[in-house]
């Protein structure tokens, strides 16, 4: 049996607040994600996924659970440079270049070899004697995660890795990703966009509320929650400026109820309709979070 990229079992954490509350962040997560998985963490502001991230990193200690990585604790598998991160905020500094940035990491961790194949990989050989600061936002992420490639990781933890960009940007990121993603890599992400959860993980985890609501193929999220609204191609004559043709519907309408559907409507099922489904499920306050 192989070891698990991640066991986690009976995690919870929690943060006393300003006013002297106690904030479940965690509470009572369970997770074992198999090497070469790609998996997102989907779920509205104040879900817990930073905090699972952190605890996965050994950044934050668990109040209560276990964590294993590659069947070590995260703080050994992160010394062992099995896993690397690529975090929200900070990490760069504004005067290196790209590729002094990447030498200087490189050399921390014995691997000089690898700043020409790093560069290369994340699209940024063309961008080595740029100045940080004069780097964009997408273009910044992408050093970043090129840092992460550095120890050449089994596993790369991204927390929120496109927030901020433009949608040109986040394409360009999630490309480099998926290329590296095709060499065997297990990588674990989390995202507010339900597009980049449906574009580029085949499981997602849905948390809200500290908790896991659910756990599935990102393909099975959409047919069991998105799934219920029927969807069609109508032929292109009868689609006008104004949209399709009334009477052409009124037709399909009168064509479905001998089987009884009634009340159709055409609009496309999404994975943001399985979210808002589950989400709603476990508590109805936090919709508008998600939008
Ligand atoms: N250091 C802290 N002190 C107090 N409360 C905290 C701390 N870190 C997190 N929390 C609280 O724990 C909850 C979960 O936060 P967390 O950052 O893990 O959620 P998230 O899903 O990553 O949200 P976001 O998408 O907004 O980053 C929130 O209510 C947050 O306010």
């Amino acid at each position: 049996m192989t070891t698990p990229a991640i066991h986690a079992s009976g995690l919870r954490k929690s943060f006393r607040a300003t006013d002297g509350t106690t904030v479940v962040a965690v509470d009572d997560v369970d997770l074992t994600i198999e090497p070469g998985e790609i998996v997102a963490f989907l779920g509205p502001n104040g879900a817990g996924k930073t905090t699972t991230v952190d605890m996965l990193l050994g950044l934050t200690a668990p109040d209560a659970g276990t964590i294993e990585v590659y069947g070590t604790s995260p703080a050994e598998a992160v010394r062992a440079g099995r896993v690397s991160a690529v975090m929200q905020t900070g990490g760069l500094l504004n005067d290196f270049t790209v590729a002094e940035t990447v030498r200087a990491i490189a050399a921390l961790h014995g691997r000089p070899d690898r700043v020409g194949l790093v560069l290369e990989r994340t699209g940024l050989t063309g961008l080595a004697n740029r100045r940080v600061e004069a780097c964009s936002g997408g273009e910044q992420q992408r050093l970043k995660f090129a840092l992460a490639l550095v120890p050449d990781p089994d596993l790369v933890i991204l927390d929120e890795p496109t927030t901020g960009m433009d949608v040109g940007a986040r394409q360009e990121f999630w490309q480099t990703m998926r290329a590296d993603a095709a060499l065997g890599r297990t990588i674990v992400f989390a995202t507010h966009y339900l597009a980049e959860a449906d574009e580029f993980a085949e499981r997602t985890v849905l948390m809200n509320r500290g908790r896991i609501v659910h756990d599935a193929a990102t393909s099975d999220v959409r047919a069991a929650y998105g799934g219920r609204t029927l969807t069609f191609r109508p032929p292109a004559e009868v689609v006008g400026a104004d949209g399709i043709d009334a009477a052409w519907l009124a037709r399909v309408r009168d064509a479905l109820a001998p089987l009884g559907i009634s009340d159709l409507e055409v609009s496309a099922a999404s994975l943001e309709a399985a979210f808002l489904a589950l989400t709603q499920e476990n508590d109805d306050d936090l919709i508008g979070a998600a939008r």
